[in-house]
């Protein structure tokens, strides 16, 4: 119809991409298939949609009307053939592994990853024989140094949760390619609205769509971006067997709902975050803010490059480290300690001892997730609440 062009606008194409009211009864927004099973015509259609000759809905856990459409909207924003919706983000991401490593295989990730992404690769495919090599990929001379051919897949999230270093997509691309490595990006804490990993090279991406996508904090929810090819064999070997990792159809469609607002939302959350950042860094009790923004963020270069803003994320270390930190998070009213991030309500945490415990203290050092960082997701309040409820919480008398 005729906004399934890619050439429409961002919002446009979140709001209208692969639907038409005219043939679901008029109906302006897109029925909720809340079915498992899926009746055939005749046996031998049965038997022509699981030989794959004949395209058609079969059983949920393989494709679901709701979900078709989810995937078609997510691909076309990010830019990429094809898409398969998951349970969670975690569901996309082992959703993926499973599907193309193998005993053996060698595989590169980032050193900064969210805590439960590092217990995949450090605690789960380690028992499978898959060796994992940690590399500094904010330094494409180190990706150079540690690929071989033996490389399947280049793995990393930017910024990363949750110190905010950058990595340069397009120049790990490159890297990657010349050795026929897949390259797997962890969009979440941009969402396609400000960063199109495909568009720089990558091959695959992944969100957690509990995030930003979903919006409101509602739900649990995950995807995968590839081409059609890559997406079919995540759909039928990663998805359908080995995770079973399945989104429903009602949570299908509250993440449409979410992307109706995502440009807007996005925009919100850009604008508050950069002034958090701003009176964070101007603070006489903050010791570093680390925000793409800021222009002594040593990625605020490359943040440009690739960024279309520089997101709702900000991480930050208190004079005084997380005993300050802890009293600063314990003096908060508005704003609420929690984890999870990209939702209205403007979230606080401590990574060292919540999300990324999975980590030991070494290995937090090594990987530069230091102890008293704090991390906050820029909600959508009025951000004068925002940053007199932070005030208070610094200054205030406790
Ligand atoms: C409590 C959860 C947090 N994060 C999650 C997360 C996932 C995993 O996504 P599910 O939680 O499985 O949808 C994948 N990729 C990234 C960059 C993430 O931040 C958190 O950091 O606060």
């Amino acid at each position: 119809d005729k906004h399934n062009s890619a050439k429409t606008g961002f919002a446009t194409r979140a709001i209208h991409h692969g639907y038409d009211p005219q043939s679901h009864n008029g109906a302006l927004n897109q029925p909720v298939y809340m079915s498992s099973t899926f009746a055939f015509e005749t046996a031998e259609q049965g038997g022509r949609f699981f030989a794959g000759d004949e395209q058609g809905f079969i059983y949920s856990r393989i494709a679901n009307p709701t979900l078709d459409l989810l995937e078609k909207r997510l691909a076309v924003l990010e830019g990429g053939e094809a898409a398969v919706a998951t349970a969670s983000g975690m569901g996309a991401i082992t959703s993926v592994f499973w599907t193309f490593i193998a005993p053996g295989d060698e595989i590169i990730v980032d050193r900064t990853l969210y805590g439960c992404t590092f217990a995949y690769f450090r605690h789960g495919l380690e028992k499978f024989g898959i060796n994992h090599t940690h590399v500094d990929l904010t330094d494409p001379a180190e990706l150079e140094k540690a690929i071989s051919d033996k490389t399947k897949i280049v793995y990393f999230e930017t910024p990363a949760n949750p110190n905010m270093r950058l990595v340069d997509i397009e120049a790990i691309s490159d890297i990657a390619h010349k050795h026929g490595a897949k390259v797997v990006v962890d969009n979440t804490y941009c969402t396609p609205y400000l960063q199109r990993p495909i568009e720089l090279g990558a091959d695959i991406v992944v969100h957690s769509a509990t995030k930003y996508l979903g919006g409101h904090g509602d739900l649990m929810a995950g995807a995968v971006i590839g081409t059609l090819e890559d997406m079919t064999q995540v759909r039928l070997i990663g998805l359908k067997d080995m995770t079973g990792a399945v989104l429903s159809a009602q949570d299908a469609n509250l993440v449409m709902r979410g992307l109706k607002t995502l440009e807007l939302r996005m925009e919100r959350h850009c604008d508050n975050a950069e002034k958090i950042a701003d009176f964070l860094e101007k603070h006489p009790k903050v010791e570093k803010v680390f925000y793409p923004g800021l222009e002594s963020d040593p990625h605020h270069k490359l943040a440009k490059k690739q960024m279309d803003r520089f997101g709702g994320m900000i991480a930050f270390e208190l004079k005084g480290g997380i005993e300050e930190g802890r009293k600063l998070m314990n003096g908060l009213n508005m704003i609420t300690r929690a984890v999870s991030l990209g939702d209205a309500e403007t979230l606080i945490q401590h990574p060292a001892s919540m999300t990324h415990s999975t980590y030991t203290a070494e290995e937090r050092a090594e990987y530069q997730i230091t102890d008293g960082l704090i991390r906050l997701s820029a909600g959508l309040e009025s951000i004068d609440d925002i940053l007199a409820d932070l005030s208070n919480a610094l200054d205030g008398d406790q």
